[in-house]
């Protein structure tokens, strides 16, 4: 018997197809390293690997690829090295490279019968998505979070896209919360991160994305108040070296800007003031912190350890960014920025957020769970990761089908019912920016073309846009009818390469097109002698539907399944859920040390045995 003796029988007819394929995965990372073995073990012949990042130690838990000696040195070509061992006969590519990079362009991405996604951003996500619905090659696009897991297959035309939802933004906080009125430690925790440690060692407030300020627009004089603190911090940045800096630093943050607040008597009628903490007293109780107290990162730090730490890792940072400055060209570039991974970031912002938490009577947190917060993480589970990438190869048998209807969406959660659950996949939401476009190929010769040859010659005369339409790329609107002084401007002038997208709107009331949405491909050295703008063929750019249907209603929202109606019978095991008839080839008794009574029963349809049912 051969290794994959089971695996044919599983697989049926299929094998063969699954040999020839050649795949691309996207990421290979918690979900990446996973889906790569699962590949392989299926018998995938070529698969394609790209990541941009190299192994970090917090990896190692369920990366189970890399191993300590490959902190450093790259995923993808780390994760090839190792799948190859327990695969040799497949042929993988490895690239260390970002997966926006111009050269996987849309004619590459075409080369492919599947594409898997293992990301952890949503624009890379989005990326993947344009470009797998510009190349029409059907995605796996699959994501986890703590227990929760989904895969969800993508192909244009015939499912809904990622971007037919609107994705949920990453939660922030009203300024006045985190900086006058905290009530729980993330409060603090934010403020220590996304205010206090780049005032002192990176780019001002303003850029600060946690902030809020829409919240607070009643609340002028509040936020000029604390606009004056920030100036007045940078002004005790300038002592950064010197012997006074630490003792400036808290006077101001602790001290005087809590006694400025307890001013504020309005503030404090519904909640307790706050209590300033004095300095001689923190500095006198200083001896009774143990040393090497920053290790300690499992339980909460005293008072005065969170002094002790404060100040270490204050001076850390002092030297560390004075470093910094004297090797920079340009001063402005010297800045130090939060990194969950960077220890001395990660002490000042714990210690920070502790002794003002306090101050306001909040609770203190321990190094290890500051990590989780301020990293906004939310552990990563191995298990759900292998049940995400175990299901996303079950879907790409469906797609290698072409069996659409059957490729559903899943999702893994602990709390419910069940552990997974699973829904036919949504039709493409008809009003979709991205999806419901027509998509066209277009080669520009970047050295001549002009927005005027796009606009006149192509959209004008070739494809006949009559009335009012508009142009943009992702940076914004380079063409409308009030916007016309780009037209005599080269289109690499208006941030146009290999790559971009080009979107037309047709702005006419009556009946207008759809969106079409150009994906450029601009070869570096052209030769062509013919127009500077060439489509590859004419698309047919149908009309808006007239009244946008609704898309069906779902069951889940934001991914999370909402359970009450799911209640597993035959029907829905797959017996008779009018799925075509499937015929059963074989009735299997595994040997090798399984239950011999239970014989597993296999059932093959046309195209392959279906051994799980979904
Ligand atoms: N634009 C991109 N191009 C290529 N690879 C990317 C891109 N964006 C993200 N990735 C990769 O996707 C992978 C996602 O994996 P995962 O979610 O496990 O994150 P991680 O960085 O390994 O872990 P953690 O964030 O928990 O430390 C990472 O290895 C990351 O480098
Ligand atoms: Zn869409």
């Amino acid at each position: 018997m051969t290794r994959d003796t089971y695996l044919k029988r599983s697989l049926g007819t299929q094998a063969n197809r699954i040999k020839q394929s050649r795949v691309l995965l996207v990421g290979a990372g918690g979900i990446g390293c996973e889906l790569l073995k699962n590949l392989l073990l299926t018998g995938f012949g070529e698969v394609h690997l790209i990541d941009l990042d190299t192994i970090d130690l917090s990896n190692l838990n369920r990366q189970f690829l890399f191993r300590h000696e490959h902190i450093k040195r790259s995923k993808a070509l780390v994760a090839k090295e190792a799948a190859q061992t327990f695969q040799p006969s497949a042929n993988i590519v490895a690239h260390h490279a970002n997966i926006k990079d111009s050269q996987f362009n849309v004619d590459w991405f075409a080369t492919f019968d599947v594409v898997f996604n293992a990301l952890d951003n949503l624009d890379a996500r989005r990326h993947v998505n344009k470009m797998c619905l510009a190349a029409d090659v059907p995605l796996v696009e699959s994501g986890t979070t703590g227990f929760n897991g989904q895969v969800q297959v993508i192909k244009k035309g015939k499912t809904e896209c990622y971007d037919c939802n609107s994705k949920e933004v990453p939660k922030s906080f009203p300024v006045c919360t985190i900086r006058s009125t905290p009530s729980q430690p993330i409060h603090c925790i934010v403020w220590a991160k996304s205010y206090l440690l780049p005032e002192l060692f990176g780019t001002s407030e303003a850029d600060a994305e946690e902030f809020d300020y829409s919240a607070d627009a009643d609340n002028a004089e509040e936020i000029e108040n604390l606009q004056k603190e920030a100036r007045a911090l940078k002004e005790i940045r300038q002592s950064m070296g010197t012997s006074e800096f630490t003792e400036k630093v808290f006077e101001k943050v602790f001290r005087e800007d809590i006694e400025r607040l307890r001013g504020m008597e309005d503030m404090w009628k519904t909640r307790k003031a706050p209590e300033p903490l004095d300095l001689a007293q923190l500095n006198e109780a200083l001896s009774t912190a143990e040393p090497g107290i920053s290790s300690m990162d499992q339980r909460a730090w005293t008072l005065s350890e969170n002094m002790a730490v404060f100040k270490d890792s204050l001076d850390r940072l002092s030297t560390r960014l004075r470093t910094l400055q004297e090797s920079a060209a340009d001063n402005s570039q010297a800045v130090l920025t939060f990194d969950k991974d960077d220890v001395d970031t990660l002490d000042f912002v714990t210690a920070s957020a502790n002794l003002r938490a306090k101050i306001f009577e909040i609770e203190t947190k321990s190094k290890f769970d500051t990590k989780q917060m301020a990293g906004n993480i939310i552990p990563a589970i191995a298990t759900t990761n292998a049940m995400t990438a175990g299901l996303c190869v079950l879907m790409s048998l469906k797609v290698l089908k072409d069996d659409y209807e059957n490729a559903k969406m899943v999702f893994l959660e602990r709390s419910g019912a069940r552990a997974i659950n699973s829904e036919k996949p949504n039709p493409p939401n008809p009003n979709c920016p991205v999806c419901s476009v027509t998509n066209a190929k277009v080669k520009i010769d970047l050295k001549r073309a002009t927005l005027d040859d796009l606009v006149g010659n192509v959209l004008r005369q070739q494809l006949e846009y009559r009335g009012e339409f508009s142009v943009s790329t992702t940076q914004g609107t380079i063409y409308d009818p009030d916007l016309d002084d780009n037209l005599p401007k080269k289109l690499s002038d208006l941030g146009i390469a290999e790559s971009s997208f080009l979107t037309v709107v047709d702005e006419e009331d009556e009946q207008p097109r759809v969106n079409l949405q150009f994906v450029v491909v601009a070869p570096a050295e052209s030769t062509w002698q013919e127009q500077p703008i060439v489509l590859d063929k004419v698309p047919e750019i149908p009309r808006k539907p007239k009244a946008p249907t609704p898309a069906p209603e779902s069951e889940h929202v934001n991914g999370t399944a909402s359970l009450g109606k799911r209640k597993r019978d035959a029907e829905e095991a797959g017996l008779d859920n009018g799925d075509p008839p499937t015929k059963r080839v074989a009735n299997v008794t595994i040997s090798d040390g399984v239950d011999k009574t239970h014989p597993i029963d296999l059932m093959e349809d046309e195209g392959g045995a279906i051994l799980i049912d979904d």
